[in-house]
Formats: C-alpha cells, structure tokens, sequence
C-alpha cells in the first residue's frame, strides 16, 4: 500500500484491534473520547453527494453554577485543488470558490458558527516552484479582493464567521503577505493576521515570494469566542501558539499546506500540544492531495528535480485544552470537520493545571532579554 492510499491512522487501528484493546488505545493516543455529533440527514447526503468527508465530534465541559455553557462549533474544510495548476487563473479561482463554497453550505446544515478554510485556499501551492509567474496573480486584497468579497456574502447568509486565508497583495507597493481574512458573520472584515514564520525547508520556497507578517498576535473577538489564527509553519513555534494565547485566544486556528514524508510525525502533537499548553481549543487544516507543476524544480537539497511536492495528507483535527483530540479528517478526501466545543472548558483546565497561573512568565521575560543580547554568554556549569 502506498503513502498516498492509506486512509488514516484512526482507520488502520479500528479495523486491526481488538475492541477490548483499542479503546484503551484511543485512550492513551488520542485522550478522554470525544462523542460523536448528531449532524443533520441533509447534511450527511448533501456531503456524500457532493463527495466529500463529513465528521462531527462534541468536547464537552463540565456544568458550571455561574456560567452557562458557550457551545461553538468550529467547521475545518480540507480540499484538493479542483482544477490542473496550468488552468487558467480565473478558472482556478472560480473553482475553488464553487467548490468550498458547496461545503461551507453544508457546514451552515450543521449549524457552524465558525469555518475556517486551508493555508492559500484559492490556489495551488506553488510556492516550490520559485516561478513569480503565473502564481502571483493569485494574490488579493485581504479588504476589498473577490476572495473576501465572496466569504462576505457566505458569512452574511450563513451567519457564519469565515476565516479565510489567502495570498495577499496589499496597497500601491504590492506587497504580498501570507494573510488571513477574518470576517465576522455580519459580513464585515474584523481584521486580518499575517503568517510571521516562514519556511526554509524542502520545497517550502515561500520566503521567495512574501514577507513574514507584521500583525503580531491579533485575537478577534467574534460573537462566539475570541479567535486567532496561526499560519502553518507558525505552529512549529511554542511561543507563537503562546503569544495567543496571551492575547486572550479562546480557540486558535492552524491553517496549513504540508506534505507527508515533511512533517506528518509532527502534526498530530504539535496543535494538541498547544492546546494543552495555553489552555485553548486549536483546531489544524491542512490540504489533500497531490499538485503537479509543468516546469520541474528543485530546492538545492539533492533531490532529483521534480513536478510535484508530495502528498498532502489532510488529517484536519481539533484539540482540547484537556489533551483530548477528535479523530482526523481522511489523509486522502476533502472533507468537513465540525466539532462543537464549550468554551468553559478552557478555564476548568486553566483551574485544574494551572500552567498560567504557574508560568514564571517575567522570569522567562528577563532571560530570553538576555538570551537575545548579542554578549549573552549562556549560563552554563562546567566541571
Ligand atoms: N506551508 C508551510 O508553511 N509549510 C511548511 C512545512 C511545515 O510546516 O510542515
């Protein structure tokens, strides 16, 4: 069986393990079980008609005597790209709209309070190319593009908060950014958070194209949670996923765009790591698929040059503050994950492990000042 077959890890254990053994499995992999979520019949036939992955997951919270419940629930959409790269750019555009808009009507169904789509959702991800042309043409205005334009209407008519990211061309200079739109479900753009790290690995050619982000750690504060979004390779920062938090994010999305033989190890942790380090919800996205490009390319790395990244494996999942995870979208399917999530629960953690509170944060503060200095002489004891 190939890489590129094999549906998902959830999947290959359920059907190879006893049921004795593999709810203890679950349990030690993956946390305290997460329970299904009813979803509409219109909604599972509208997926499968519409040929895509549906799941849905509930993390519950304990009843509080002071607080209601916040129950949210978040839709992750994972794709592949609808049409072949060398299409022509309006066409490819057009499609991906048609074709994710298809899929946020179904997470309306499901009652979705808010959606968030992958890394550069428009467009392949051509960024191992290093060709300018045509892959620049896809960039937009985060403000006024037809991209945002088009989540505006989805927000308005699904009462839908849309986290939409896209390559960004911004203002007379023309500067391109890797951005997410943020827009509230009344149909108004609440801001924007730029990707502030950015890859220099493999094929990941991406610092050839736009620069690192100047939005610092932006949290929105939307009708149903204050959220923050941390592009792809930001999750790969501890500090980053903290710098959110900080800022008060009650759920942090991870859009992303990466390959298996890359980071797949790396990607069930580090989300559901930070979501029990900062006491928060994360949720991360990433594509599916194989994207093939006409001219071969190389990335100095002593690979044979080539046309395509690799596959990328979706797996698109959420994680609780607790440690808990729901299962992963398909490594292989677009696909619609919708997870309901009551927010008390990030404070019932907060209050049973305390790491805020236990964080020698200024202490941090002061060394890492030092660390930064270019005298620093680390603090080391020697024999
Ligand atoms: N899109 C992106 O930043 N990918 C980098 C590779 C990774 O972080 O897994």
């Amino acid at each position: 069986m190939s890489a590129c077959e094999f549906e998902s890890l959830e999947r290959t254990l359920e059907s190879h393990l006893p049921e004795t053994e593999l709810s203890e499995v679950k349990r030690i992999l993956f946390g305290k079980e997460t329970q299904k979520l009813d979803l509409p019949t219109c909604a599972v036939n509208a997926a499968t008609e519409r040929d895509f992955e549906l799941k849905g997951y509930r993390f519950e919270a304990a009843p509080e005597q002071l607080r209601p419940p916040r129950r949210v629930r978040v839709g992750l959409i994972q794709n592949r790209i609808v049409l072949p790269t060398d299409a022509p750019i309006r066409d490819q555009i057009d499609a991906m709209h048609s074709r994710v808009g298809e899929m946020v009507e179904v997470a309306a169904m499901c009652g979705v309070n808010v959606v968030c789509f992958q890394e550069t959702w428009t467009m392949p991800f051509a960024f191992c190319t290093r060709e300018k042309e045509p892959w620049t043409e896809f960039a937009e205005s985060a403000e006024e593009g037809g991209t945002t334009r088009f989540c505006q209407e989805l927000a308005k008519k699904y009462n839908v908060v849309v986290v939409s990211p896209i390559l960004e061309r911004e203002g007379l200079r023309g500067t391109l950014w890797n951005t997410a739109v943020v827009i509230s479900n009344s149909g108004s753009v609440l801001g924007k958070s730029r990707k502030n790290h950015i890859p220099r690995i493999g094929d990941f050619n991406e610092s050839t194209y736009y620069m690192e982000g100047d939005t610092g750690h932006a949290v929105f504060q939307t009708q149903f949670g204050n959220i923050a979004v941390n592009i792809c390779y930001g999750r790969h920062h501890p500090l980053n996923w903290f710098m959110y938090s900080m800022n008060g994010a009650e759920i942090i999305f991870n859009p992303s765009a990466t390959v298996g033989a890359l980071s797949e190890p790396m990607w069930s942790i580090e989300a559901r790591n930070a979501a029990i380090a900062n006491h928060c919800f994360t949720c991360a996205i990433n594509r599916v698929g194989t994207e093939h490009f006409k001219s071969e390319f190389t990335s100095g790395d002593g690979k044979e040059a080539h046309h395509d990244f690799g596959h990328f494996y979706g797996s698109s999942y959420v994680a609780a503050p607790d440690g808990s995870r729901s299962p992963g979208l398909s490594r292989t399917r677009d696909g619609l994950l919708v997870v309901e999530m009551d927010l008390n629960l990030n404070r019932q953690i907060s209050d049973k492990w305390s790491f805020k509170m236990t964080g020698r944060y200024s202490e941090y503060a002061k060394e890492l000042a030092k660390t930064v200095q270019h005298d620093f002489k680390p603090n080391i004891v020697k024999e």
